[in-house]
């Protein structure tokens, strides 16, 4: 079970978590075989049923959708796998004790994308027109863009809510175009939504390749995963979110990217989730000090004092759940029927769900 006996017999087996939807098999499959290739090392994947597949659960902590990850750590810190791969923006900010991000390969692109009826684009849906997304994050800018568009709660895997457009119920969802892209989809995109439109979710389109900290084998195998610009731009983008959480209830939408000089740029954005306000900040700093750069854009949009930043309200935040898989049926936002007010009432009334995505 140990890294010291997989050592020991030099090229054991490496199993890799991951959870069974077809997004997640085929993102493990991916680093798999980015492995294989790497080190001729075997790897199997082993499925690993997460609380956010299977049934209604509570945040695990602050501000994550940790019901996605928890059951993979479980089964790292068990033994039972020695690494496991989680869309980056799905992990919670906190770290694990006794497990590291080991790799941060490659980014796919993080822009978001719309998949309407009829080949539409944003700008070509008619008003009215009913849009699936079940982040608050899009929801807040798609109503910033539109608010004349009808932002339906939609939850359910990425072949779910294609099949909602598909089949009718819905004129267009809003999704990550590196998950079309990972499962062979994205020419179903009908608009490529650019990141100052609508800007994605602090390591969306990144994944994250966990292991246990004293499982050095496991460590040097997945650094040859590893990719400096990644890993620089999604510490950042984390960091802001981390820090924000720690002062606003409202969306966040993160982007770091390294400029000519190799510098990082970040842009962070907090909306009001009724659209009604938005404020993005930027800033830039050397790919060393990514953390620091991603705390210090989010200090200048806690300064902002703009209506969009919810204060966080004491009691809210520990008790706010989400459940982002389940019903399967596109149910209207709960924050729709809600008269336009600014955040704070917003956030007196119905603290908004604490997850990102
Ligand atoms: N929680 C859902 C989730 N987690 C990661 C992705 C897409 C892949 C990525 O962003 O890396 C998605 C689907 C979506 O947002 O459309």
């Amino acid at each position: 079970m140990s890294g010291a006996l997989d050592s020991a017999v030099g090229g054991a087996v490496l199993r890799l978590g991951t959870r069974r939807s077809a997004l997640a098999r085929t993102q493990s499959e991916h680093v798999a075989q980015a492995l294989r290739e790497r080190t001729g090392r075997a790897v199997e994947l082993v499925e690993v049923t997460t609380e956010g597949d299977v049934s209604r659960a509570p945040l695990s902590s602050l501000g994550g959708t940790g019901v996605f990850a928890t059951a993979l750590r479980d089964a790292l810190l068990a033994g039972r796998v020695d690494l496991a791969v989680h869309s980056l923006k799905d992990l919670p900010t906190a770290p694990a004790d006794g497990l590291v991000v080991a790799a941060v390969p490659p980014r796919e692109d993080p822009r978001d994308v719309l998949v309407a009826s009829g080949g539409r684009s944003l700008d070509g849906l008619p008003a009215g027109a009913r849009v699936g997304t079940g982040s608050p994050r899009r929801a807040a800018q798609l109503r910033a863009l539109r608010p004349d568009l009808e932002v339906v709660d939609v939850r359910g895997n990425v072949d779910t809510r294609l099949r909602f457009v598909a089949d009718g119920q819905l004129d267009a969802v809003v999704l990550a175009r590196a998950g079309l892209l990972r499962l062979g989809r994205a020419d179903e995109a009908t608009d490529v939504l650019d990141t100052d439109r609508l800007l994605p979710a602090p390591g969306q389109g990144a994944l994250a390749v966990e292991c246990r900290s004293d499982d050095a084998d496991v460590r040097a195998v997945c650094a040859l995963l590893d990719d400096a610009s990644s890993r620089a731009a999604t510490i950042a983008e984390r960091a802001l979110l981390a820090a924000l959480e720690a002062g606003c209830a409202a969306p966040v939408g993160a982007l770091a990217v390294t400029d000519a000089d190799g510098e990082l740029r970040l842009t962070g954005l907090v909306a009001a989730l009724d659209g009604s306000a938005t404020v993005v900040r930027t800033g830039s700093g050397p790919r060393e000090q990514a953390a620091d750069l991603g705390r210090r854009v989010a200090e200048q949009l806690l300064a902002s004092g703009s209506p969009a930043l919810a204060p966080l309200a004491p009691s809210s935040s520990s008790t706010s759940s989400a459940d982002p898989v389940h019903p399967e049926t596109p149910r209207t936002s709960s924050a729709a029927p809600q008269p336009a007010s600014n955040a704070h009432d917003t956030a007196a009334t119905a603290p908004p769900e604490r997850v990102h995505l």
